[in-house]
């Protein structure tokens, strides 16, 4: 790689500090900070009052599809996504086919993720055996592999399972991840249940069915005193909860989506199976109340479930085609674009819900600037706009709910332990990808 001068860019930290800083990445990928320096020495230099330098984010709900269904999304494409994105690490679900529920196959996809991402992933277990609520994993096993955490995300951890699930991994400090939704409730729900389910005969998805699964996890989680991590909460009832339990002194954390912030059941086109998600977009209020929650420090984390299908998938009737959509590479431009610029929040919230706190719950390394350490970090540019096209997206699935929507924000270059990992093509021109 050439020497690139970044001269005088805004960094962002990890202890939410910001400065203005001059520093140079050498041809080995490693960061130098500068008090002078002399441009003719540099073959790129990238300079502007308006770029800015953040840590990368890390994603802890990300669905890769590996194994059995790179038709989706594989290493390759889920590792760009991601890079496109701004994220330097992210979890993948084991939702797969194949399940992932054993050290085999938690060994054979870091075989395949160190061969073939250009980002970190980490692995998620499954709880029970090929998700089906009947089996504890071998979770000890998993971990020793490589698991980060544990879930049957796509659904429910069944109730005599999790507690077995929550009494075994306190004794290796194991984290489970709960989908929380009673599946009896959702039965063949495909939207929230509310005015316009009503309006158009809808099957429907009510809140009960992600309330009565949180309460049935907070109560399990204070009788077994182990540590729990709530995915994907959608209702305003469910806070509730989780305020009480958070009083009470229980270990439990959760997460909100990005998608879940900014939509609603009522400021999405109807029968658009790019919005179709489960949990469903909630009422006006709820989407309110989980972005206040967020700020309160009652959810911690922002992830994006990203869940890539295919096309064909997708194109199916609304009640047939499959819950999910991408959501990598919007992720950070959506946030920025619809509450920084609107001054809800700023960018020290976003480190704290991207970074620091998705970092602290599960032990991960902070990825960001550092000087004479490999470069870490992405670069976006205050003010600069895109058009949000098909042609953006790395990932397999292009069906954003972001398509012909302007955002700003979306990273002009993302650094990944001193590799290039994302380059906007009119960006830095004289410096090649090399991954
Ligand atoms: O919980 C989930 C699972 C995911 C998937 O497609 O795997 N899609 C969703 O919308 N929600």
């Amino acid at each position: 790689m050439n020497k690139i001068l970044f001269k005088n860019v805004l960094a962002y930290f990890s202890d939410l500090s910001s400065k203005r800083i001059s520093f140079y990445i050498d041809q080995s990928g490693k960061v130098n900070f500068l008090d002078s320096y002399d441009i003719s020495s540099f073959e790129e230099v990238v300079e502007g009052e308006d770029l800015v330098i953040m840590p990368l984010l890390t994603d802890v709900h990300t669905h890769i599809r590996v194994p059995g269904q790179e038709e989706k999304e594989d290493i390759v494409s889920g590792s760009k996504a991601a890079a496109r994105g701004g994220f330097g690490q992210i979890f993948t679900m084991p939702n797969t086919n194949p399940v992932v529920d054993n050290a085999y196959l938690v060994d054979y996809l870091i075989s395949n993720i160190n061969k073939n991402s250009v980002i970190k992933i980490y692995p998620v277990g499954a709880v029970s055996k090929n998700q089906l609520g009947e089996e504890l994993s071998p979770l000890l096993e998993m971990k020793k592999s490589g698991a980060i955490a544990f879930s049957d995300d796509g659904k429910p951890i069944s109730t005599n399972i999790l507690r077995k699930a929550l009494i075994y991994s306190k004794t290796f400090d194991g984290i489970i991840i709960d989908h929380p939704e009673d599946i009896v409730l959702s039965g063949n729900g495909v939207i929230h249940e509310g005015k316009i389910s009503r309006a158009y005969g809808i099957n429907s998805i009510p809140y009960t069915s992600e309330e009565v699964c949180v309460a049935r996890d907070i109560a399990l989680t204070r009788e077994t005193r182990s540590r729990l991590h709530l995915a994907h909460l959608s209702t305003r009832h469910s806070l509730k909860y989780i305020e009480a339990a958070k009083e009470e002194g229980l270990n439990i954390t959760s997460e909100v989506t990005v998608n879940h912030l900014i939509f609603n059941c009522e400021n999405i086109p109807i029968f658009d199976t790019r919005f179709k998600v489960k949990p469903p977009f909630r009422d006006e209020e709820d989407m309110n109340e989980l972005f206040i929650a967020l700020k309160k420090g009652l959810i911690d984390v922002v992830c994006t479930d990203h869940a890539p299908h295919t096309l064909e998938e997708k194109e199916l009737d609304y009640s047939e085609a499959p819950f999910g959509t991408p959501g990598l590479e919007t992720a950070f431009a959506a946030l920025y674009t619809y509450f920084v610029m609107k001054n809800k929040c700023n960018l020290e919230d976003i480190i704290k819900w991207m970074v620091v706190n998705p970092s602290k719950i599960f032990s991960l390394p902070v990825l960001e600037l550092k000087n004479r350490s490999r470069a870490n970090f992405f670069i976006f540019k205050k003010g600069k706009e895109f058009l949000v096209s098909p042609e953006m997206f790395f990932s397999k699935c292009k069906l954003s709910v972001f398509l012909n929507k302007t955002l700003y924000g979306f990273p002009l270059a993302t650094f990944y332990n001193g590799n290039l990992v994302y380059k906007d093509k009119n960006f830095m021109k004289s410096v090649k990808q090399e991954i």
